[in-house]
């Protein structure tokens, strides 16, 4: 494998988050992986002093579409760059009237809607069930509401994610029935990043920027990408000047349980495990599948 550049810390930018400013870029990283190619092409750099790496989720110029997401090259790139934590950014629908477009919300929890996405690396002969209950990191949470907070921007911390498949928005009656679950955001991408980088015992936070109402509320029109994209421009600006307050701040973190979610989560008897299989899970798994 090439040597390619280290930063413990990514950031995946969401609809509207191609590029980071004030990003000193060192490297430009064309990573091909088991599961094909990531999204891009991973940027490396630092910003304000710290290496940090970028992958824009859908590609620059958003050309890949929610069920077409490659989540597992991205992880396994991010990985293989020894990332350890993930700042995720997100465009979402609010299903709650008090959080609106352009508040900051940081989820802690997640409904899965979707239905057409490889969501584990451990398949071919490796079995392995991770602990999911609290989906996100706390660490990392804290860092994103802290950094909305110290912008003075209105930040919700704690809501439930329902992560649907799409393209399409939703429904009606599926928004309000999201809504009747717990449903507070509504998006199409947190799942299955957040459970892969869970299996590959990175830390996952998601910065989640409200954009719309989805289609539930009487008094707003149903979500269209112009309504989404128009919300976006204050948001992507805001993405920008807290990442500048987190990243310091993620760099000071010490371990985390989410580092570790493999030590109690591989079943499948090592002495089992094909070579391909072991070759394939080394940057996720290596050191659990050692024979010595
Ligand atoms: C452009 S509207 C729908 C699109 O926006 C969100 O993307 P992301 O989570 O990457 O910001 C949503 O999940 C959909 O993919
Ligand atoms: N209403 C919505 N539904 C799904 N994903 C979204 N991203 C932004 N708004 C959304």
């Amino acid at each position: 494998m090439p040597n390619h550049p280290q930063a413990e810390i990514a950031i995946i930018g969401g609809s509207g988050l191609y590029e980071i400013q004030g990003f000193s870029e060192s490297a430009v990283v064309d990573i091909d992986t088991p599961y094909g190619k990531p999204s891009d092409v991973i940027t490396v750099g630092e910003l304000l002093d710290v290496p940090v790496a970028f992958l824009p989720r859908h590609g620059r110029g958003h050309r890949v579409s929610p069920t077409e997401l490659p989540f597992r090259a991205n992880i396994y790139a991010l990985k293989t760059l020894g990332v350890k934590q993930i700042v995720s950014v997100s465009a979402v629908g609010s299903g709650d009237v008090s959080v609106v477009s352009s508040d900051l919300v940081v989820p802690d929890q997640l409904i899965d809607r979707t239905r057409f996405r490889d969501s584990t690396f451990f398949e071919g002969g490796v079995v392995a069930h991770i602990t999911f209950a609290d989906p996100f990191c706390p660490a990392v949470s804290n860092a994103i509401a802290a950094g909305g907070d110290g912008q003075g921007i209105p930040t919700h911390e704690g809501a439930t994610l329902v992560v649907m498949e799409g393209p399409a928005f939703s429904t009606r009656a599926e928004s309000e029935m999201y809504r009747s679950w717990g449903g507070d955001l509504i998006g199409m991408t947190a799942l299955p990043e957040a459970k892969l980088a869970r299996e590959a015992e990175m830390c996952y936070g998601t910065m989640a920027w409200v954009t719309d109402y989805d289609c539930w509320h009487p008094d707003h029109a149903a979500v269209t990408v112009d309504m989404v994209v128009e919300n976006l421009i204050a948001n992507i600006a805001n993405s920008r000047i807290i990442l500048r307050q987190i990243v310091p701040a993620l760099a000071q973190l010490g371990p985390c349980d989410c580092q570790t979610a493999l030590a109690n989560a591989i079943i499948t008897d090592k002495y089992h495990i094909s070579d391909e299989a072991r070759r394939r899970l080394e940057p996720i798994a290596g050191k659990y599948l050692n024979l010595r």
